[in-house]
């Protein structure tokens, strides 16, 4: 016999990716954030020679991830990645404002938006090296 349980947990921990728009919405935020990132004088030169698309689809699944929503983040774990990058606490900063313009451009409540940055904060340790 199913329990109902499991289905009630799923709906509970789904809360914040509905909050994002689901799928959807997330894949606009992140091509939303990758433009603004672009136009950011204080880390555009960060992607100069990033694959983007590869990217973008890397932190869709990441975010999806992190939000609760289904699927898996199929990249690499964040110190890896970052490592040699030189980044510093204000690169982070700066990344972190234009992806909350990125979540403001698409209406994500700002509840839903300090889930996330609650789950990204924690990163900062493994990506700035300098
Ligand atoms: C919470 C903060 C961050 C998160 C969650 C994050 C997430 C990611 C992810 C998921 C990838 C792809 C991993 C892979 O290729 O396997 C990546 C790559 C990358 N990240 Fe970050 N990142 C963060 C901060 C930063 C910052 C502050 C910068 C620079 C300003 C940066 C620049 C890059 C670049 C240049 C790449 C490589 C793209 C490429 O070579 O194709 N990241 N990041």
């Amino acid at each position: 016999q199913s329990s109902p349980a499991p289905v009630m947990n799923a709906e509970k921990n789904d809360a914040v990716f509905q909050s994002f728009g689901g799928k959807a919405g997330i894949s606009k935020i992140i091509d939303d954030f990758l433009v603004i990132w672009h136009a950011d004088p204080r880390i555009s030169a960060k992607l100069e020679d990033a694959d983007v698309p590869h990217l973008a689809l890397l932190l869709k699944e990441q975010i999806t991830h992190l939000t609760g929503g289904p699927g898996v983040y199929s990249g690499k774990d964040m110190k890896t990645v970052h490592d040699g990058m030189n980044l510093r606490n204000v690169d982070f900063n700066a990344l972190t404002e234009d992806l909350q313009h990125a979540m403001d451009k698409n209406d994500v409540p700002s509840r839903a938006q300090n889930k996330l940055l609650a789950k990204l904060a924690p990163m900062q340790h493994d990506i700035v090296t300098k």
